[in-house]
């Protein structure tokens, strides 16, 4: 059953009907009461049919207009409503390009010609829909592997990249990203799952490491990066640089930012240097960490009980042109600040550090191009320039058509832009929604959140060194038959190993069944059973 379905909607010539089912669902009521109002005006105005007639008309015309606002309504609101009139849009595309074959066919009163179309399906669901293509050699083949891009357009959705699968291409687009939108006071952040912004887009930080905004004036990049630090706070530690002193500097009063909002230049530069050595001496604390568990390779921060560090720039060109201006004698300069933001960027991944970089239209010096190509998340917000677009989401969406919406019917849009992974192709995105200043407020949400301390004042979680077999064999000069045959006698004596390699206990029991084996010459099996029985 799911196989029949699998692809969605078949396109079929009778979709051509579709508006007007769809009016008649909305207009049949109306339709149903002006009949019976006409019947009551037959009984009660007998013989008055200019008074009837223009009671009718006036009736009539009330109602067609309501049925059409309804009905428009419904195209944009009711899911069931929206999804057939799309069906509607993708048969007249497919008509009007003459993507079908005719055919004539006998009938009753001659021939007729009947309209075929290949097998093209459309699949619908909450926040993407996909349309697949016959190829197999129809004659439409050709076209078919390019056509992505018009469909992108007719239902005003974000090509998101295709499938080929056998005789067929689908086309996957992300759809509805305004509906997808959540509240700012549920933006959450978990090492697994990463930041969720919005009930479809999820910054994967681990993965795709940090996040560079652009937006332009009023845009809406402040409550954004505000709605960030509602999951960012509760997760681990925050840094913030903010040149302009504008949006962050009275977060500095919080318990959970106390010393950890800058704004002067040397202060900001210095925090960026001091943040670099900070995450070289977790990566000796992981490897510290790492070599008392005998691992053979470095894993992530946190595998060692590491919380991640977000170190948020706000306004990135101010802080670069404050350093710039920076007199000879500071205690710090333009190129050491850098170099310490080029390592943190380059190196923080796995050691649990990221970058945030906010800024207005990007222009052509704005952002080195080692930062530019390591950012991962990209996001823009309000109106920003094509040079934006263009640095922001690269060659994989040069053909895109980037909008600026300023309003949705009379309602102002805030915070609307584009969401892109380096790499991988742009969609539309509704950063979270600022609540009601009565329900909520940032201010007030995170003076109550904890403050996460570094690591140095965290208590060191001690890990039990254990042994590979390899190392029990070299630390014991035995072969590894030896050690299975203790394993063995071990076990026929109730004594239980821990497993998953040999702790310092079991590696001294080992020694002292072998020392006295070597110095009494009993059998291992008399050893190791009056050991145990002294052990246990
Ligand atoms: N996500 C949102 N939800 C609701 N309203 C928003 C949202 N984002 C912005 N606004 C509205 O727009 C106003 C301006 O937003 P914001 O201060 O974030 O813009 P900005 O991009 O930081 O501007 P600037 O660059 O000038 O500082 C806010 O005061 C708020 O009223």
């Amino acid at each position: 059953m799911n196989k029949i379905f699998a692809k969605g909607h078949r396109l079929r010539n009778r979709d051509r009907f579709i508006p007007y089912w769809l009016a008649s669902i909305v207009g049949v009521p109306f339709l149903l009461v002006f009949v019976g109002l006409c019947y009551g005006l037959y009984f009660t105005l007998m013989g008055q049919w200019v008074v009837m007639g223009g009671i009718a008309t006036v009736v009539l015309l009330i109602f067609v207009f309501i049925v059409y606002k309804l009905y428009v309504k419904a195209l944009v609101k009711i899911p069931f409503f929206l999804h057939r009139y799309r069906e509607f849009l993708l048969w007249r595309f497919m008509f009007q390009n003459a993507f079908y074959f005719t055919k004539q066919v006998k009938s009753s009163n001659g021939t007729r010609t009947k309209t075929k179309f290949p097998k093209v399906y459309l699949k619908q669901e909450k926040y993407a829909l996909s349309v697949s293509f016959q190829l197999e050699g129809i004659k439409f083949q050709d076209r078919f592997l390019k056509i992505g891009g018009e469909l992108e357009t007719m239902f005003s959705a974000d090509m998101m990249g295709n499938t080929d699968e056998k005789a067929f291409i689908t086309y996957h687009y992300a759809i509805d990203s305004i509906r997808s939108r959540i509240s700012a006071k549920e933006v959450q952040a978990t090492i697994e799952q990463g930041v969720k912004l919005s009930e479809t887009d999820v910054w994967d930080f681990v993965h795709d490491p940090h996040l560079l905004v652009a937006g332009g004036i009023g845009g809406g990049k402040t409550v954004f990066l505000r709605s960030l630090l509602v999951g960012l706070l509760r997760l681990g530690r925050v840094e913030i640089l903010d040149p302009k002193q504008a949006d962050f500097v009275s977060l500095e009063k919080l318990p959970v930012l106390k010393g950890r909002v800058t704004w002067e230049t040397e202060e900001m530069g210095q925090r960026l240097i001091d943040i670099n050595s900070k995450m070289d001496k977790r990566y000796e604390l992981m490897r510290q960490r790492s070599e008392e568990r005998g691992e053979e390779e470095l894993g992530a921060f946190y595998k060692y009980d590491c919380d991640p560090v977000f170190v948020l720039i706000d306004e990135f060109p101010s802080l670069v042109s404050a350093l710039e201006d920076l007199p000879m004698n500071s205690s710090v300069n333009y190129m050491m600040v850098m170099s310490a933001l080029k390592q943190i960027i380059l190196k923080g991944r796995q050691a649990g550090f990221y970058v945030i970089i906010s800024t207005q239209n990007v222009k052509a010096d704005d952002l080195p191009s080692t930062f530019k190509d390591n950012l991962m998340l990209r996001i823009t917000l309000g109106r920003v320039s094509s040079f934006t677009y263009d640095t922001l989401f690269g060659e994989e969406n040069r053909n895109k058509q980037f909008k600026y919406i300023e309003k949705i019917g009379a309602e102002r849009i805030f915070g609307r832009g584009y969401y892109g992974v380096f790499g991988r192709p742009a969609k539309e995105f509704y950063a979270p929604l600022l609540p009601d200043s009565k329900d909520f407020n940032f201010y007030n949400d995170f003076k109550a959140l904890e403050r996460k301390e570094e690591e140095e004042g965290q208590q060191k979680v001690s890990v039990e060194k254990r042994y590979k077999q390899s190392e029990l064999l070299a630390l014991l000069s035995v072969p590894r038959s030896t050690i299975k045959k203790i394993e063995e006698l071990l076990k026929d004596n109730q004594y239980q190993l821990t497993g998953n390699g040999y702790s310092k206990q079991e590696l001294e029991l080992f020694r002292k069944i072998l020392s006295q084996r070597d110095e009494t010459g009993q059998t291992l099996r008399d050893v190791v059973s009056e050991i145990v029985s002294t052990v246990v």
